[in-house]
């Protein structure tokens, strides 16, 4: 047994639009979101984020729940289409919720990690190009600058993109997020604009914030293995990793794409989407990095014609998302980033989690046995980069409780809290229980 420090911060983490609803009160407009929902076949049985968990109405009650927990932090994520409903048209109304949720966290001593963009685009800004227009970075500039103005003096903690492979690979490529293209050139231009946004965070942040506030980028990173010991599968393996990882660790930590890629890549995309100074804009000094970790990926050689590395179904314990319980992939990205990227640099895991088939017993309660194993193992490995000197200063548990699981709908239960979707009743599943003995005790 051994013990997180007193200063390691025990948090849970959300985002805007699978967790908030009233998606069109107090100014709110269209997100790429609200419209992928409403188009036939994306997601899960239509559902959609129009009133998900309703935490905009319930958020003392969920603040109240996480203190009762004794929850140290608290990551969520603002919601662009609040802020700028329209082009150019700052909303007030839209912040002051954000400046309530956070005014009810400071009062209960949680702390507020703030992600600036979590997938919910306005439809306005897509409308124009989306992140495709290398001009959404004036717009997020001016987005960035009204946030850090009106809530920079209550929060300290600001994370610029979350996950950006998902809002371009997965959401330009692969398809299976809004806005749904599959155009691997497309979703490449639209990686670049991301970070390219990302560092004009930076740079405004470092004008206007004092330097007790930090910042940073959370990325979603998985550990790569080849199926076999054989040359293709290794190569295939290599260019896995650098789609999922070197792809934005490399620029973000070393100024430059990283070259196998950016040749792979350069068949495909569209312009030559590099300019001069880009790179520096999207490396700057960060004050930390967040890692998103679910599962590592075992993949061979494949036959897709691009990438040509396939991911395999492994026989090992999976959650309800399909992905394989690897806790010791953790630690090992951890480890890499120590020893090739961050070095010294603070780091967070600023999601980790898992989905199960939830169930309320006739007890009242939600046995989550499988979900309180899986956390175990994971903070254990946290703690073991902890005990191997990395740096690493806090854990946020995916998810405060169940919400809307984008392409899956409210089909895939993440949360610690279970919520009935038909009364917005929340009930503390054991995994909840379990997380407060860990925050009480600091020892796993
Ligand atoms: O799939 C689980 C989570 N992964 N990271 C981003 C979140 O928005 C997801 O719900």
């Amino acid at each position: 047994m051994s013990d997180f420090n007193k200063d390691f911060l025990f948090g849970v983490a959300t985002a805007s639009y699978q967790v908030e609803g009233a998606y069109n009160e107090d100014g709110r407009s269209m997100s790429i979101w609200d419209t992928f929902c409403r188009q036939d076949g994306k997601v899960y049985k239509g559902h959609n984020g129009d009133v998900a968990c309703d935490h905009y109405h319930l958020y003392k009650d969920d603040v109240k729940m996480m203190k009762d927990l004794g929850i140290e932090a608290y990551r969520f994520s603002i919601a662009w289409p609040r802020i700028f409903p329209e082009k150019g048209h700052y909303n007030p109304k839209g912040i002051d919720f954000y400046k309530r949720l956070t005014d009810e966290l400071l009062k209960n001593d949680i702390k507020p990690f703030v992600t600036i963009y979590h997938w919910d685009l306005p439809q306005w800004a897509d409308d124009l190009g989306g992140w495709l227009n290398r001009e959404v970075v004036d717009w997020f500039g001016e987005y960035v600058s009204k946030l850090f103005n009106e809530l920079g003096g209550y929060i300290r903690n600001w994370i610029t993109l979350n996950e950006p492979w998902c809002s371009s690979f997965l959401s330009y490529f692969i398809g299976e997020h809004a806005p749904g293209h599959k155009d691997l050139g497309e979703a490449v231009l639209v990686s670049h604009n991301l970070l390219l946004a990302h560092g004009k965070a930076v740079e405004i942040f470092r004008d206007i914030n004092s330097s007790d506030s930090k910042i940073g980028i959370t990325l979603n990173l998985n550990e790569v293995f080849p199926a076999t010991d054989s040359p293709e599968d290794k190569a295939a393996a290599r260019i896995a990793d650098g789609f999922q990882n070197r792809w934005f660790l490399d620029p973000i930590f070393k100024g430059e794409y990283p070259k196998d890629m950016l040749e792979l890549f350069g068949k495909y995309a569209k312009t030559d989407f590099i300019t001069d100074g880009d790179l520096k804009r999207i490396s700057q000094k960060l004050d930390f990095l967040g890692v998103n970790y679910y599962t590592r990926a075992v993949v061979k050689k494949g036959n897709d014609g691009i990438l040509n590395a396939e991911q395999i179904d492994v026989d090992n314990e999976k959650t309800e998302m399909g992905w394989e319980v690897y806790p010791e992939s953790l630690y090992n990205i951890l480890m890499r980033l120590k020893n090739e990227y961050t070095f010294d640099l603070p780091l967070y895991i600023t999601e980790n989690g898992a989905a199960y088939k939830d169930v309320v017993s006739d007890d009242g309660h939600v046995h989550d046995e499988k979900r309180v194993e899986f956390l175990k193992k994971h903070f254990k490995q946290a703690k073991r980069f902890i005990d191997d000197g990395g740096n690493l200063r806090g854990y946020f548990v995916w998810s405060l409780m169940d919400n809307f699981e984008w392409a899956h709908g409210y089909s895939k239960r993440f949360g610690i809290v279970y919520v009935d979707y038909e009364t917005e009743k929340r009930i503390l599943k054991d995994s909840a229980l379990w997380y407060k003995n860990l925050i009480s005790t600091r020892t796993i």
